[in-house]
């Protein structure tokens, strides 16, 4: 299989070969090509081989030649290039980060521990576009994937908790900078126990109004938090909720609509978003019964137990980032009834939120 990979140097895309090499993926694929939109003729990425010559992304012809394409380059290049090469008569599989082609009635978004029979039965129908989903519904599924298996959601609302990776590298450069910001303001106080915490207090409010660099962001997020994440809509959902309901329904296949809605808000974490959900399911089940529901979702469920000790520690972006787990934990009934449950949800957003379900996708499709 000829396999083109386009935005391969890019944040998603970096992680997304760190994976393929760790999972020896290359060695499937006979004939990987790179492309680049800045660098025609330079060198591809190691992948334990030698590669051609980066190829031009924009070039139609050249990408016509794959069999099958991931792209982690982001929404203009697809919205940009992807109707062109369908236009030229290019039947084959396109693979994507982006969010542009998700709700497209021919394409797929993919999970596949969530939802491969759907992936599958796209498949067999022909289907030839698979997209991976937005990180918040990614790991939330990953996360309460059983209890949607078993049918027993009636609703979900959901109050994210979202790491400075969801924007780009840029804005995870523009935290750290922030958090140095901040320090600076009261190095000196800080370095001199006796003084005054009020004065402390004063110079960090005044750095994060006045210094806390805000360029990618917008407004503060170092010692702060911003609550809202993509557009505006006309409905006053930011386009980052929207997603959560249509994205969550596709990506399950539903024949009722399962409402899912809540608030999206950016804190200051590297590159784990969490999730903080109050699930209302459609009966009073026993606690027990419910964790081993949320158990046998999925090989990366990491069962955090109710306990104030354990949470603190396992339920965590120091915990949790870097790797494939998906942390449930603080599952408990809540005081409207014993049909409502709290839940918080914690993964890695470059993994399972974005470059994960692509190799898998791509080594579904060079299995097959
Ligand atoms: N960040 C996220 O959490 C998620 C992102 N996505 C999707 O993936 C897309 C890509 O996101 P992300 O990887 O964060 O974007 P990046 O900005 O990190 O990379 C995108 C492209 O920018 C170019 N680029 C320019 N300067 C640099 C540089 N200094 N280092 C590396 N690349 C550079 C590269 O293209 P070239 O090599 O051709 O110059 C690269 O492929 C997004 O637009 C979004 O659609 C989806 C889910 C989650
Ligand atoms: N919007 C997400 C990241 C992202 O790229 O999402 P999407 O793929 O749905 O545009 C965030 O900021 O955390």
């Amino acid at each position: 299989m000829k396999v083109g990979f386009v935005g391969w140097r890019g944040m998603v895309g970096s992680v997304l070969m760190q994976r393929m090499r760790e999972e020896n993926d290359f060695a499937v694929i006979n004939e990987p090509v790179f492309f680049t939109t800045s660098n025609v003729g330079g060198k591809g990425p190691d992948i334990g081989r030698d590669v051609p010559a980066l190829k031009d992304a924009k070039n139609i012809d050249e990408l016509k030649a794959m069999d099958a394409i991931v792209t982690c380059q982001g929404g203009d290049y697809t919205s940009d290039i992807y109707p062109k090469l369908r236009a030229a008569g290019w039947t084959g599989y396109w693979i994507d980060a982006a969010s542009t082609l998700r709700m497209a009635d021919d394409a797929v978004i993919v999970l596949d521990p969530v939802n491969r029979n759907v992936i599958d039965s796209a498949l067999a129908k022909g289907v030839k576009d698979y997209i991976g989903g937005n990180c918040t519904n990614s790991i939330m599924l990953m996360g309460m994937g059983g209890l949607f298996r078993e049918g027993l959601v009636e609703w979900v609302s959901s109050m994210t908790y979202q790491a400075a990776s969801g924007g780009g590298a840029n804005h995870m450069r523009e935290l750290i900078k922030g958090m140095g910001v901040v320090h600076a303001a009261v190095a000196d106080e800080l370095a001199t126990p006796s003084s005054a915490i009020l004065e402390i207090d004063r110079k960090v409010a005044a750095a994060i109004r006045e210094d806390v660099p805000t360029e990618f962001f917008g407004a503060p997020l170092a010692g702060g938090l911003i609550p809202w994440i993509d557009k505006q809509l006309d409905n006053g959902q930011s386009k980052e909720e929207w997603k959560g309901q249509a994205e969550v329904n596709k990506i399950l296949g539903t024949d009722a609509t399962i409402p899912v809605d809540g608030l999206c808000v950016r804190i200051g974490a590297m590159r784990c978003h969490s999730l903080a959900l109050t699930v209302k399911l459609k009966k009073d089940l026993p606690l027990e019964e419910i964790e081993a529901i949320i158990k046998s979702g999925n090989d990366w469920v990491k069962w955090v137990p109710n306990d104030r000790e354990i949470s603190v520690k396992e339920l965590t972006p120091a915990a949790i980032t870097g790797g494939l787990e998906v942390g449930v934990g603080r599952v408990r009934k809540l005081n409207m009834g014993g049909e409502y449950l709290s839940a918080f949800v914690i993964g890695d957003q470059l993994l399972w939120g974005a470059a994960e379900p692509l190799r898998r996708m791509l080594r579904i499709l060079i299995e097959r």
